[in-house]
């Protein structure tokens, strides 16, 4: 049996890459490695938690609210934050934090989600909403103004709905869940748009210290792929469908040009 292992290992095929014992479950998109789910896993963690420990991006004692979609990134996000929280100690006081944009067949259904993963990661909720904040939901508008420039209007409210949220929960910082794989459009984006400005500062993996509530990007290296890899595998409750006022042209274009250019490599 023992000799049996050894020419598997020494064949190189079957075993997964990393532990050498269990069979390979996948092709991990970052290092093309084949691996077992439980290395997958190990690997996947371990990095988030190098780059919150190597950026510095928590204190002890600190209270840190998760910005909260019911999507695949934060909810992965929300998952992974409380499970390293309570392994490695960080003494963090987690919280979840939604806005309702008030789009029906979207964020409605997107909510339910969020309130599940309430319970199951046993994480408080605080849901603040256009409507209650401005005295309009985005329905409202987008009957007024049309399906034009909507998610330019949509991004300035829910970033300032994240602050009056965090400021409610009285946190020290926001986490979000953009991934390396959005960064990787933003910046192609601003450098399409011409905007210095913005391009230095996309990349932080820290923003806003000089403003309301710092917020920082612990999935700034993870690949969009492994995400979606890791919430399939861990069958993570999350919701999957696009808004319905987002067709984003310019940024669809950005994000099939990276995957194109991926696909090469
Ligand atoms: N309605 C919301 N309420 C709270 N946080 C939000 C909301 N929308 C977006 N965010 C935060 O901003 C991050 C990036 O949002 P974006 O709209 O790009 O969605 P995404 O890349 O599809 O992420 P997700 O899969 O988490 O929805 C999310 O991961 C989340 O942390």
């Amino acid at each position: 049996m023992e000799e049996g292992n050894t020419i598997a290992k020494r064949a190189g095929s079957r075993l997964c890459c990393l532990c050498n014992e269990r069979k390979p479950a996948l092709k991990r998109p970052k290092t093309l490695e084949q691996i077992c789910r439980d290395c997958f896993y190990n690997v996947f963690e371990e990095e988030i938690h190098q780059v919150i420990v190597g950026n510095h991006l928590f204190k002890a004692g600190e209270r840190v609210a998760i910005g909260a979609s019911g999507g695949k990134d934060s909810t992965v996000l929300a998952y992974v934050m409380s499970e390293l929280n309570r392994r490695h100690n960080y003494g963090l006081d987690l919280f979840l934090l939604s806005v309702d944009e008030g789009i029906t067949g979207y964020r409605d259904d997107s909510l339910e989600t969020v309130k599940r993963n309430e319970v199951q990661y046993g994480l408080p909720l605080k849901i603040v909403s256009y409507k209650d904040l401005y005295g309009w939901t985005m329905d409202e508008i987008v009957k007024v103004i049309g399906l034009k420039n909507n998610c330019t209007f949509c991004g300035v409210f829910r970033r300032q709905a994240l602050d009056r949220g965090a400021a409610y929960l009285k946190v020290d910082k926001l986490v979000t869940g953009h991934n390396a794989d959005d960064i990787a459009e933003t910046v192609l984006l601003n450098i399409l748009r011409g905007d210095v400005a913005r391009l230095s500062r996309c990349t932080s993996i820290t923003t806003g210290e000089d403003g309301p509530i710092p917020r920082c990007k612990p999935f700034k290296y993870t690949y969009e792929k492994e995400i979606v890899m890791y919430a399939y595998f861990k069958k993570l409750d999350y919701f999957s469908t696009e808004c319905i006022y987002s067709p984003n042209a310019y940024r669809g274009f950005a994000r099939e040009f990276i995957k194109d250019l991926e696909r090469m490599r």
